[in-house]
């Protein structure tokens, strides 16, 4: 094993496990930390943990047996996958697992490196920006869980660690890798510990890919996942097979959407004039312990239409926050991630093969439900969203990062059957 991925999220897993696949690794992602005996034959390994919003305690913990079991395996270098929006609070929990998986490796320096161009995401001047917005001002200020406010990585990251964060800019990286690890000495001498590295171009990712070969921890989106694999073209074998492995079949199918994202909202709003949908009712998902038979009921009634029917609890941010101030947004979201896990265990049970959800916490909830342990990964539906197959069971699942794909994603998604 060459490398091993820590993501906080299952969504963030599969992102940057569909671009290691792509650009030459063969990898494997296991939901949660295996058991110390599990044997997995393959160039890399991503481990999705559900710990980007959960307490840091559990974050850390988690995040820390995760190394450890990698570690075990044989890593020679580890990746902490996070969101390519920096979705963090004050507290963390970017910051404080940052600070611990160096500890545990013995370090003092790493690279935060959110950028993923292809999808929008892009550092200028330690600012991020998404589609050309900065962060602050992107729907991701009106995130659920962990609005984004700040754009600065620098403040959001000084927030939220031990340590000191400098800066490497669009200058510096467009001189290449050697210049990039002239700054790191550089920043490591003046008490740095984190260095955001600009990055707008697949060419910075590349150069950035380069200087961080000796790194033993990078921690970033998915951006930097091509520039890594590089690092690693002489070691890699043939993938075909994996890759074929990781293909979805036709069968049953039906789509979740939990994420409040302003492209899934778009993609909702445009699949619902095609196919059937139900909208969850907040108030029904947090008082009647019967409301899961009736979606259940709903979703067998058209299972066999030539487009599978979806059940979203999607709303655009006014809708969200009237949700939120009624409700509570703790208790709301709660409401609406078990409704999630119970209707998936038992459309599993009835006999759908295919899920296909839209959000990280919503994927996070829906896969433990559902006792996925690990999958193989198939073909990219979009850049970031691969289809996934379970390898200890008959299921197939497409788990879509908020903002991920295109307005016809859904669609899309079943075009693979
Ligand atoms: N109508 C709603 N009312 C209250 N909470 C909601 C509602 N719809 C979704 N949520 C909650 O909002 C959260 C959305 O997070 P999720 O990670 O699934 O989506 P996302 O943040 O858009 O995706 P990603 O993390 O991949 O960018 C979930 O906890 C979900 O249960
Ligand atoms: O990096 C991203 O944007 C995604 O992989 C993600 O983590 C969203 O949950």
């Amino acid at each position: 094993m060459l490398l091993g991925v820590i993501a906080d999220d299952f969504t963030g897993a599969t992102d940057i496990a569909g671009f290691l696949v792509e650009n030459g690794m063969r990898t494997i992602q296991v939901n949660g930390i295996p058991s110390a005996n599990t044997e997995i034959n393959a160039d890399a390994v991503v481990v999705s943990l559900k710990s980007r919003s959960c307490p840091t305690e559990q974050a850390i913990e988690q995040s820390v047996a995760a190394l450890k079991w990698l570690q075990a395996q044989g890593c020679k270098q580890f990746y902490f996958k996070y969101c390519s929006t920096f979705d963090s609070t004050a507290k963390g929990n970017i910051g404080p697992v940052t600070d611990a998986l160096l500890d545990v490796l013995g370090e003092d320096f790493t690279i935060v490196c959110p950028a993923l161009p292809v999808n929008g995401r892009t550092v200028f001047n330690g600012h991020l920006f998404v589609l050309g917005q900065l962060l602050s001002e992107s729907g991701m200020r009106n995130h659920p869980v962990t609005p984004m406010t700040n754009s600065n990585l620098m403040d959001l990251m000084d927030a939220q660690s031990k340590g000191k964060t400098g800066l490497i800019n669009y200058q510096s990286i467009e001189q290449g890798a050697d210049a990039i690890i002239g700054e790191f000495a550089e920043l490591k001498a003046q008490g740095k510990r984190y260095a955001v590295v600009d990055a707008f171009t697949a060419e910075h990712l590349n150069e950035i890919g380069k200087a961080v070969s000796s790194l033993k921890l990078v921690t970033g989106g998915s951006g930097l996942a091509a520039g890594i694999a590089k690092n690693w073209g002489e070691h890699l074998q043939d993938q075909t097979q994996a890759k074929q492995a990781g293909h979805p079949a036709k069968a049953p199918t039906i789509i979740f959407s939990g994420s409040c994202s302003v492209m899934t909202n778009k993609q909702v709003e445009l699949y619902k004039a095609k196919a059937p949908f139900f909208a969850l009712d907040i108030e029904q998902c947090m008082s009647n312990e019967n409301y899961v038979n009736v979606l259940f009921d709903w979703v067998v009634s058209h299972a066999n239409e030539s487009l599978a029917p979806i059940v979203y609890a999607t709303a655009d941010a006014e809708k969200l926050k009237t949700i939120q101030q009624q409700y509570g947004a703790e208790a709301s979201s709660q409401a609406v991630e078990t409704l999630f896990s119970l209707l998936a265990i038992k459309l599993q049970d009835f006999g759908i093969r295919n899920f296909i959800v839209a959000g990280g916490e919503t994927s996070g909830v829906v896969t433990q439900s559902l006792k996925v342990d690990s999958f193989h990964i198939g073909p990219q539906i979009a850049p970031g969203v691969p289809w996934v197959k379970a390898i200890n069971q008959d299921l197939s699942l497409a788990l879509k990062s908020g903002n991920f794909g295109d307005e016809n994603f859904f669609t899309t998604a079943q075009g693979y059957f």
